[in-house]
């Protein structure tokens, strides 16, 4: 059976961060990829340079087409720029009844430059999150959504983990990726299960740019394939490491480069 996944995302014209880095994580583990564009981003490996918001009303239309057709087996939810487009998202999820739902709550780039309009957050916190059946925050955005300081350690990870999970999503993926060490270690909270420290080894490597897209679209191509969340997030987690490590056999860009997608896959 082939499992249809869908990317609600914005743009990434050098391929290595969002709705392109959702549609290669798809296709190399084995999903057919959709997307819903809500922002056209002219960005590369360098950073930022300007951001073209789709209307909300267009984000919808884009949904009821697409959703009126078509099956949808998981949802990736990225970049969503604004309230509107948040709002717009949250009504699709209630009225398409859209399962495995990931929402990787994109707020700022790895260059600095803001996705997500900083009175959206708000918005982000009570409209999407409580919808999720998993959310994959970084620091920065775990101490964002809980108005705290950003965790330095994994203890301080662990109770924002449980805070964020109070928040209402079903689970919190809380990835510990700007720490430093030799490892890079994420936390696995649900509400219905034992908490999971996933480590891998760190890679020494400047493409780092999208990795945080690669894992939460990884999770869900891998969701509708595998019995439980724990064993998608677990794959999903060593789908990324393996793009990490053939990361620098890519020539893209002066700046933080993109993981190595194909690479990844065929090298199992
Ligand atoms: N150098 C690295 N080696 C191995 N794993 C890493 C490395 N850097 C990040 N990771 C892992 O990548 C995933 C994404 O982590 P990170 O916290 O960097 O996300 P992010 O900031 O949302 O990424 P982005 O904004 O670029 O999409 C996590 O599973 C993290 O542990
Ligand atoms: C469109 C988009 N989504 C997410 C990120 C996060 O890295 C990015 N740089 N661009």
């Amino acid at each position: 059976m082939s499992h249809n996944i869908l990317s609600i995302a914005g743009t990434d014209p050098s391929g290595g961060a969002g709705i392109q880095a959702d549609l290669k994580a798809f296709s190399a583990l084995g999903g057919y990829g959709m997307t819903v564009v809500t922002a056209l981003v002219a960005q590369t490996t360098t950073g930022v340079s300007e951001v073209h918001d789709v209307p909300a009303a267009f984000v919808r239309s884009q949904l009821d087409t697409l959703l009126t057709d078509v099956r949808v087996d998981a949802v990736k939810i990225g970049m969503l720029s604004n309230t509107e487009v948040i709002e717009v998202v949250a009504a699709a999820i209630d009225a398409y009844d859209l399962p495995n739902v990931v929402v990787d709550p994109v707020m700022v780039a790895k260059s600095g430059d803001r996705l997500l309009a900083a009175d959206a957050v708000e918005a982000l916190r009570t409209e999407l999150l409580p919808r999720a059946d998993l959310i994959t925050p970084n620091l920065p955005e775990a101490a964002d959504l809980l108005g705290e300081a950003e965790a330095a350690d994994e203890a301080q990870m662990r109770s924002q983990a449980e805070r964020l999970l109070a928040l209402g999503p079903r689970r919190v993926l809380l990835k510990g990726g700007h720490l430093s060490g030799a490892t890079s270690t994420d936390l696995l909270l649900s509400a219905d299960a034992p908490a999971e420290v996933l480590t891998a080894e760190r890679v020494s490597t400047t493409n780092t740019h999208g990795t945080g897209c690669t894992l939460s679209s990884a999770v869900a191509a891998l969701r509708p394939q595998r019995p439980t969340w724990s064993q998608a997030v677990r794959e999903a987690k060593d789908y990324l490491t393996e793009a990490l490590r053939h990361a620098d056999e890519l020539e893209v860009g002066k700046g933080k480069g993109p993981v190595h997608h194909f690479h990844a896959w065929w090298g199992r």
